[in-house]
């Protein structure tokens, strides 16, 4: 499920054990396993075939290093904004497999996009559509749209990545959306070229994007009696992986259950993968700094935090923590929890660790996905160093910030 592996008592990724890059690189650091993502993509593309474009969620794992091998690899990528289209340009992505969702395209972001000569823009209210229009007719052009709707159906997910239900800010009502068909369908400068939904993150069970699929199907088939023809259905991303003791769907489980939802129609696919390409391909490395005791509660306080790794304070989301030697310690329970001053600063609350001794290191798994891309500075702390793992071999694919990458964003503009 994940590359971390203890062999002789120490926590390797594939055949690099994780000290060595301690003892290079410094903690807090992100690690993540080229082979893993290599073989995630693969078999998310091979089980979808051909009449799919299988895409990246960028917003996912920006990191440049990562989007080229993406691109080598023939993925596509799903962006959210202009600098994650420039990133996705920059590292050779194909622009004709790029798809742009997100409510608040600004004028520039269109007007990039259209120049890149991207694959779709997907549309997110008839207020965006008309933005698009006038934005592609001031170029000459005509740009090739998708509406992307709201489905309404519960994806049985957090609520805060939950988003296809009614009272989520995305996509269009999909009972408004046929008449936004029919009515821009005249535009000169909008080419509609398919319809698209995105229900919601880390989805366990997948029913729920089944009947997503099915309700996008009969969207499609009463445009085509209109004589609106679209050439794909867009079904966003959303697979979840393990973080605990889920049993998230394989490949071939969300293969199927598209198959099943679209059996017999001859319409190409696009998906937008994120986390289940790359969550699991990564880690947070992190050093531990002390230990305390408050009135009998322990707490293990390390150097990584919140500013580096925000999904355990966002969501109470779940991340597993092994020490990268293996230990005969007792297990302590405890609260991980970083430097950063606010008491939502935690890894883990109320964990049995074992109590390994200070200057130990840990490796918080399950951090590939909206772990660096979620990262900040917050509390004035420089952001940790990528390094990708290539079998035994690592190198940095992003340095540590340094004292003067914090400084000098002010500093830039005159102090008096
Ligand atoms: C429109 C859209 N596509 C794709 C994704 C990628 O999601 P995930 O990382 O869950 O695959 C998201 C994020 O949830 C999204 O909002
Ligand atoms: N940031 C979320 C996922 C958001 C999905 C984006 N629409 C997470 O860490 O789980």
């Amino acid at each position: 499920m994940h590359p971390f592996h203890y062999q002789n008592g120490q926590l390797y990724v594939d055949d690099c054990p994780l000290h060595e890059i301690v003892a290079r690189y410094g903690t807090p650091c992100y690690v993540y396993s080229e082979l893993h993502l290599r073989e995630r993509y693969h078999a998310f593309a091979h089980a979808l075939g051909a009449q799919t474009l299988t895409c990246y969620a960028v917003k996912a794992n920006s990191n440049l290093h990562l989007l080229r091998l993406l691109a080598q690899w023939g993925a596509g990528f799903d962006i959210v904004s202009g600098g994650e289209l420039a990133r996705v340009l920059r590292a050779g992505g194909d622009p004709k497999k790029i798809v742009f969702s997100g409510v608040g395209k600004s004028r520039e972001e269109i007007r990039a996009a259209l120049d890149a000569g991207i694959f779709c823009l997907n549309v997110e209210s008839a207020a965006e559509l008309e933005r698009i229009a006038e934005v592609a007719t001031e170029m000459g052009g005509r740009a090739p749209v998708a509406l992307r709707v709201n489905p309404d159906v519960d994806a049985g997910t957090h609520q805060y990545i939950a988003t296809g239900l009614k009272e989520s800010k995305f996509g269009i009502p999909i009972a408004a959306a046929e008449d936004l068909y029919r009515r821009a369908a005249e535009w000169p400068s909008i080419e509609f070229i398919g319809v698209a939904a995105h229900i919601g993150s880390q989805l366990i069970d997948l029913q729920p994007l089944g009947a997503a699929a099915r309700r996008l199907r009969d969207l499609y088939e009463r445009l085509r009696r209109h004589g609106i023809e679209l050439a794909h259905i867009d079904l966003g991303g959303g697979v979840g992986i393990r973080y605990h003791d889920e049993v998230p769907p394989s490949p071939a489980d969300y293969a199927a259950i598209l198959d099943d939802a679209l059996a017999g129609l001859e319409v190409h696919r696009v998906v937008e993968l994120g986390r289940a390409l790359v969550g699991n391909a990564g880690t947070l490395l992190t050093r531990v700094e002390y230990w305390k005791e408050n009135e009998g509660k322990h707490f293990c306080v390390v150097d990584a935090a919140m500013n580096d790794l925000l999904r355990p304070s966002l969501y109470g989301a779940w991340h597993e923590i092994l020490p990268l030697r293996q230990s005969a310690a007792p297990l302590q329970e405890c609260d991980v929890v970083g430097p950063v001053c606010e008491s939502g600063d935690f890894f883990a609350k109320n964990r049995s660790l074992p109590a390994v001794p200070v200057g130990e290191n840990l490796a918080i798994l399950g951090a590939g996905a909206y772990g660096f891309a979620m990262s900040s500075q917050y509390n004035t702390r420089p952001r940790a160093p990528e390094v990708l793992v290539q079998g035994a071999e690592s190198r940095c694919i992003r340095r540590r910030e340094t004292l003067a990458d914090l400084l000098s964003p002010e500093e830039d503009c005159p102090l008096d």
